[in-house]
């Protein structure tokens, strides 16, 4: 059987570990691609160079043409730029926009069959606007961020309660701002409700407002302690697990900016949703039952995405 292909849509700091992570997981052939020449091109050399000390076996290559990515089953989105700090992702909109068309173009004629994972902000704006632009169907085109945002979120926790990060079980909901909402009634420590968790562990309810404000900030905490970009490890681990589940057909199910239309009263959109993620791509989005404090949250968490759709419409009249 032919490996995998996976194409890299932006070789920065996102797309270099991207790489990395799929070269030593084995999970298929790479292709680094970039309109920045050379850069694509050196890093799949330097990152080639890994694979007799790490004893992986991945052809990875670096191009700045779109050709090479013909027959990926896999394209992960890091095209575009990252904020600096005082600036919010909403800041990229226009910039990354004229980046998702292009890139929307280029999946669209040369790996229309591929899974598309997108991680450029304003994430659920870029997502929807990728979709757009590529016309590929929408089961197909899915956005990361929950997985981090709830990475982060069971990161404090653990932290908090000095338990081991694999049993902490962290939701996060809706669009990739600081308008995010993490849930703490179906947040568990291997299965023991957080908040009951914190009675038992003497941790006052205000110090998990204080951690869940944290996670809403979490990109943020990093833009500001790097000076110079924004976070790439966890970001591109968490594309990669999403990626996992696609190739393996596992069904996991993690949040992910889904294309919801009916859902939680939503009108074609994309957000954080919790998604079961499988040979189909988004095979479905499962809705759970939220509190009305939840679900005003998770209004004002949206209402933020649908304004961002309109200045996407109001940018590119080819959108409207
Ligand atoms: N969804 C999420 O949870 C997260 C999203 N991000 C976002 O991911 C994006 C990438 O972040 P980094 O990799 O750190 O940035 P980076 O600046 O290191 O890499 C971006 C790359 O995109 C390339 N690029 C620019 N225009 C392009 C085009 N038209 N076609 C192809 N490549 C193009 C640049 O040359 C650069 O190499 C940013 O928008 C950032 O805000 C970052 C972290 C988490
Ligand atoms: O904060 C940023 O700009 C990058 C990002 O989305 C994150 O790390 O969550």
């Amino acid at each position: 059987m032919a490996r995998k292909k996976i194409a890299l849509i932006g070789s920065g700091m996102i797309g270099g570990t991207l790489a990395h992570l799929a070269a030593k997981k084995e999970m298929g052939d790479i292709v680094l691609f970039d309109i920045a020449e050379g850069m694509p091109q050196g890093k799949a050399l330097d990152l080639s160079q890994c694979g007799p000390v790490e004893g992986f076996d991945a052809k990875i290559t670096g191009t700045n043409d779109y050709a090479d990515i013909a027959g990926a089953d896999v394209v992960i989105v890091t095209a575009g730029v990252p904020r600096k700090p005082g600036m919010s992702r909403d800041d990229l909109l226009g910039i990354n926009l004229k980046v998702m068309k292009a890139v929307g173009e280029g999946i669209k004629n040369n790996a229309p069959d591929a899974f598309v994972i997108c991680i450029t902000n304003p994430l659920d704006a870029m997502v929807w606007a990728l979709r757009e632009f590529s016309g590929l169907p929408h089961n197909k085109v899915v956005g990361m961020a929950g997985v981090l945002d709830s990475a982060r979120f069971a990161t404090f926790l653990a932290w908090e309660f000095d338990v081991s990060v694999k049993d902490v079980n962290a939701f996060v909901l809706g669009g990739h701002g600081d308008t995010m909402v993490p849930v703490t009634s179906y947040t568990t420590i291997n299965g023991i409700p957080v908040n009951d968790f914190a009675k038992i562990k003497g941790v006052s309810e205000s110090r998990i407002d204080e951690i869940v404000d944290r996670t809403r900030k979490g990109g943020g905490e990093i833009v500001g302690l790097l000076g110079n970009g924004s976070a790439y490890y966890a970001p591109a681990t968490s594309a990669i697990a999403m990626a996992e589940a696609y190739l393996g057909d596992t069904k996991r199910i993690l949040p992910c900016a889904s294309y919801v239309d009916g859902k939680y009263g939503l009108d074609g959109l994309y957000v954080g949703v919790p998604t079961m993620i499988g040979a189909g791509g988004t095979e479905e989005v499962i809705e759970i039952e939220l509190s009305d404090e939840e679900k005003s949250n998770l209004k004002v968490s949206t209402d933020a995405v649908e304004e961002l759709l309109e200045a996407c419409k109001g940018l590119d009249s080819s959108l409207a």
